[in-house]
């Protein structure tokens, strides 16, 4: 850095945000669609930019844009998002020398192939649910590869089986205790992968019915839940029992209330409900192998 800047620039990076991508691999007649909202973000030597104006060697985020593109045209074979954001990480590391490392975040929208008559639909899609898979990719020049799947904003619910109880009361407690009440969240969670799985996709579907059957329990009758934290728990100890690959597994739960209503000239009758999304509670926590670093993320 230059011995005449005034202050130190301990952090910088520079990327692309928000970049759209609709790919379709065509077998015959059936054809495969993903859409992914792309955002690159690169460490590099570019200290100069800041410092004296010099652009010399940046990898513009227009040409990181526009890369976006191109490696999603790469993919000559249908590709999970992970092996997406990988190969975009590192096409970005392996061709610009003052490149450093590259930190990918993908979300893929949940368009899923419609069932017509029972059939699958050659070319149909529709947006399933509002959840969206995602994966954080980064990749350095010393090769050390990290992969973060995760789903954001799951939305689920159960109608029993949750209560409250037991909680610290003070003068500032109205809050009644329940041993039966609605259940509701917007769940995001990321697992850190230590190895990769044999199969992303499949690994994906394992971890996403794993925070579903944690929360809901089994079909027929479902399971108790004492609090948000302790469902929190459980849903990440499946999942890590579910996929072995896994080494950390980041929650955010907010609870989101739905407050028990006396409709006028009646009492409330465990029927109808006061639909609320704010305030809300926020619960979060990261769970991981005893052996394992956690790793906190929100993406
Ligand atoms: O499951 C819950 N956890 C809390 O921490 C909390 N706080 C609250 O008011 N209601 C609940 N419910």
């Amino acid at each position: 850095m230059s011995q005449s800047a005034p202050y130190a620039l301990p952090f910088h990076h520079h990327g692309k945000s928000k970049v759209r991508v609709g790919r379709v691999w065509r077998e015959g007649n059936v054809h495969h669609m993903v859409e992914w909202n792309v955002n690159t973000m690169i460490d590099s030597d570019m200290e100069h930019a800041f410092i004296k104006g010099e652009n010399t060697g940046m990898t513009a985020t227009d040409t990181q844009k526009n890369t976006v593109y191109v490696v999603a045209q790469r993919m000559s074979q249908r590709c999970t998002v992970e092996q997406f954001a990988i190969a975009l990480a590192q096409h970005f590391v392996r061709t610009y020398p003052l490149v450093s490392k590259a930190k990918i975040y993908v979300e893929q929208k949940p368009w899923a192939r419609v069932q017509q008559g029972g059939l699958p639909h050659d070319h149909g899609y529709a947006l399933q649910g509002t959840e969206v898979r995602t994966v954080y990719v980064t990749y350095d020049k010393a090769g050390k590869l990290d992969v973060t799947a995760g789903i954001k904003e799951l939305s689920v619910l159960k109608t029993t089986q949750s209560g409250y109880e037991g909680f610290l009361r003070d003068q500032y407690t109205l809050l009644p205790e329940v041993n039966d009440r609605i259940m509701a969240s917007t769940v995001t969670s990321t697992w850190k992968y230590t190895s990769q799985p044999p199969c992303y996709d499949a690994a994906f579907n394992a971890a996403r019915g794993a925070l579903l059957e944690g929360f809901l329990g089994p079909a027929k009758g479902g399971i108790y839940s004492p609090s948000v934290q302790f469902t929190l728990y459980d849903m990440a100890k499946i999942l890590l029992d579910r996929v072995p690959q896994a080494e950390s597994v980041f929650l955010n739960m907010p609870n989101l209330h739905f407050l028990p209503c006396a409709p006028v000239g009646s009492t409330f009758k465990n029927d109808v409900y006061v639909a609320t999304s704010e305030p809300h509670g926020n619960i979060e926590a990261v769970v991981t192998r005893r052996t394992a670093a956690p790793h906190v993320s929100k993406l």
